[in-house]
């Protein structure tokens, strides 16, 4: 078992399922695929860099609070470091380590030149005004100014954060160092140099390889019947575009509940909806509710749990019906659940390939900045097609040849690449 120096876990319930040691599993599941050195893979296994630091934020009543602040650079050894920010309650150093981990492996197997990193707030959005909210981005931005920059490590949003956050967070950086740096951050408004594309661009790449996934067996989206949980920069925009290409999207979720409709829910009626209902679906009139927990068990050809981690566990994965997995979160299948679906003969689409036309359009977007060249959206769409249709291929020909799932086969190009670029680079042995 591969070991960590993160904090320990003292204050989860036994049923806790730690991401950080699921990352370090599918981690060690590669490294023995590929004979990897254990050495190699106690590299591996560690981020570079840890940084927790305290916010200090005023609140609107006059209360001081401070919250701590994580951010976690976990390789660079292909470029800078790159990853999302997340605002959400439950954010852990572990969590986020987890996370910064997958996006190494993500940016090596889409083959774009960057490292993986994460950060994150434990904080519920929600609870925050909007002056609360600045306040807390901009100074987790400037306690993170030497960490950062966009040749060092570039972050971009996550769960809980949008372009309006990457704005504040870009502001801030600029101001610290004296000049408009647009690179410090993607996924940020156009405006100030973001790409037509990103808003849309994770749950584009979801139907992407959706489509291809399906067109492998000799089918097609038309009329394929999909439940999504989450309905949020990810979820929304993987129920639209799925919408749009002909699937029936029956059922879809936010985090107090999901809406069912047998026949396809309308999804520009509830995307208008949840935009009136800051973001809920719960409630939307021509639907059935429906629990997080049943969406994921429904009859259904596509799956896409994209909201949390550990969704689907031993607990829940015999519940099972779908055929399909698209894992438009980061980690939602914990490891021995992808065992059993496997056994069931279900298809897991792995999230380091799945997820990635976030981070696809993310480096699309830098490049445009480095360049100071802007393209229209169809080119950033296309650019975005391309090396995620390429990358599938790449996943399914290394299963085949391998024998392997398809996250295996993914885990391994990934994490194959990373390996080999230590060792080119003489940092390993
Ligand atoms: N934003 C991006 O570009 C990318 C995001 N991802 C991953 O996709 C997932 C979702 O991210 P975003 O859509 O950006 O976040 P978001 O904050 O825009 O939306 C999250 C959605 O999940 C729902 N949710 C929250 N807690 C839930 C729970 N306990 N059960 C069910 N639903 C719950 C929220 O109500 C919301 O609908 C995360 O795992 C994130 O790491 C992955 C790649 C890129
Ligand atoms: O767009 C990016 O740079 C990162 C997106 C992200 O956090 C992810 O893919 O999980």
């Amino acid at each position: 078992m591969v070991s960590t120096s993160l904090p320990s876990l003292a204050s989860h319930s036994p049923a806790y399922i730690c991401p950080y040691d699921q990352a370090c599993s599918y981690l060690e599941w590669a490294g023995k695929e590929l004979k990897l050195d254990p050495g190699l893979l106690e590299i591996l296994s560690h981020p570079r860099k840890v940084v927790t630091v305290s916010i200090p934020v005023k609140m609107d009543n006059g209360e001081i609070r401070v919250l701590p602040g994580h951010r976690v650079q976990h390789c660079d050894i292909l470029g800078p470091y790159k990853g999302g920010i997340r605002y959400h309650p439950a954010v852990t150093l572990r969590e986020v380590s987890a996370l910064a981990m997958l996006m190494t492996w993500k940016c090596a197997l889409l083959g774009i030149p960057y490292g993986g990193a994460k950060g994150g707030i434990p904080i519920d959005p929600k609870q925050y005004s909007l002056g609360e909210l600045e306040r807390i981005s901009r100074r987790y931005i400037s306690e993170l100014i030497k960490d950062i920059g966009p040749s060092v490590d570039i972050p971009a949003p996550d769960m809980g954060t949008s372009a309006r956050e990457m704005a504040w967070m870009m502001d801030t950086y600029s101001v610290n160092v004296g000049h408009s740096v647009p690179g410090v951050v993607t996924g940020k408004p156009i405006s100030i140099g973001g790409s037509l594309g990103r808003e849309m661009a994770t749950g584009r790449g979801v139907m992407i390889i959706v489509r291809e996934a399906l067109a492998n067996q000799g089918k097609s989206l038309a009329g394929v019947r999909v439940a999504i949980q989450g309905f949020g920069n990810v979820g929304g925009a993987a129920a639209e575009l799925l919408h749009q290409e002909g699937a029936k999207i029956i059922a879809v979720s936010s985090g107090a509940g999901g809406v069912f409709s047998e026949t396809g829910l309308n999804i520009p009626a509830l995307k208008a909806y949840a935009a009136e209902n800051r973001r809920s679906v719960v409630g939307f009139p021509q639907a059935t509710p429906i629990s997080n927990a049943d969406l994921l068990t429904l009859p259904c050809d596509v799956l896409i749990p994209a909201a949390l981690e550990n969704q689907i566990t031993e607990e829940n994965v015999h519940q099972i019906q779908a055929q399909f997995i698209a894992e438009a979160a980061n980690g939602p299948v914990t490891l021995e659940a992808n065992r059993v679906l496997e056994a069931q003969g279900v298809t897991v689409l792995p999230d380091i390939l799945a997820n990635a036309g976030g981070v696809v359009v993310s480096y699309l977007e830098w490049v445009q900045g480095l360049s100071y060249l802007f393209w229209d959206e169809g080119r950033v769409n296309r650019e975005m097609e391309h090396l995620m249709v390429n990358a599938y291929h790449r996943v399914v020909k290394q299963s085949q040849s391998q024998g392997v799932n398809l996250r295996l086969a993914a885990y391994t190009l990934g994490v194959g690449r990373v390996a080999q670029a230590l060792t080119d680079r003489g940092l390993y042995p």
